[in-house]
């Protein structure tokens, strides 16, 4: 039986190109961010990032990651300003993380590689729809922000509190009345370049905004997430843990920095 893709040697970020020839891509992601060489640019503006909890609809383990999704048939959790032009919506946010506390996340800094990183994935409503806008080049605006190991984060723990009930693949629970900007860092300096989505299909229609400062998370908290798994009810338990792909070359792309 074919295997779908996944994060092991046998059908990771190695060998996804075999399906998914669009990962040597001109413009894939992630990518290490080096400060030093990130161009500051005063036209970006403050991202403006507003999120109603009341569409927040359920949590999923969806065999790759947590996720959490939105009602997406209004304006009512939605991104603009910062480096994109026009409104995108919000679709939903999930995580990539590590087997251990000094790895995890997609992008790196300067080589830094941080315990997690939390995807907020929105859709440019110049198009119909999420699918529609998924394989456009600006059809997505994923805000990333990294998590540090630190105090326990009382938001994020109530995200936890429901892995038990989605312990495995296709599990999936209702989640209402969650406000994804407690999950914001104070300061909302970023970095933003043109990307691709990080699994397959791994299309280049991603303009990232990665966040300079991490959130924290303890390292009990962290243990949680490595409590999901991959695999569904009745197959072999099997950890769902570095769920992230490595940074890819940069290809001559400018990473733009919206700070001094
Ligand atoms: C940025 N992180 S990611 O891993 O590339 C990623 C996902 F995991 C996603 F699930 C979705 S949305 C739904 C598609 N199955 C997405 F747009 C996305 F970009
Ligand atoms: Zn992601």
């Amino acid at each position: 039986v074919t295997m779908s893709w996944g994060y092991k040697p046998n059908n990771g970020p190695q060998k996804w190109v075999e399906n998914f020839p669009i990962a040597d891509g001109v413009r894939q992601s992630p990518i290490d961010i080096v400060p030093g060489q990130a161009s500051y640019d005063a036209g970006l503006k403050p991202l403006d990032l507003k999120y109603d909890p009341s569409t927040c609809l359920d949590i999923l383990n969806n065999g790759h990651s947590v996720q959490v999704t939105f009602a997406d048939d209004t304006d009512s959790s939605r991104l603009t300003d910062g480096p994109i032009s026009g409104l995108y919506r919000l679709k939903q946010f999930h995580f990539h993380w590590g087997a251990s506390d000094d790895k995890g996340s997609e992008h790196t800094v300067a080589g830094t590689k941080y315990p997690a990183e939390l995807h907020l994935v929105h859709w440019n409503t110049k198009y119909a729809s999420f699918s529609e806008a998924a394989s456009k080049p600006d059809g997505l605006a994923v805000v990333g922000v990294f998590l540090k190991i630190g105090g326990e984060n009382p938001n994020l723990q109530k995200l936890l509190d429901a892995f038990d009930t989605i312990k495995s693949k296709g599990k999936q629970t209702s989640f209402a009345n969650f406000d994804p900007s407690t999950l914001l860092p104070g300061c909302l300096d970023y970095w933003t370049y043109d990307g691709s989505l990080t699994t397959p299909p791994l299309y280049e229609s991603v303009t990232w905004i990665v966040c300079k400062e991490p959130i924290t998370a303890s390292s009990g908290q962290m243990a949680k997430f490595r409590t999901l798994l991959f695999s569904a009810d009745g197959a072999a338990p099997d950890c769902m843990v570095n769920n992230y792909r490595p940074p890819q070359p940069l290809k001559g792309r400018t990473v733009r920095a919206s700070f001094k």
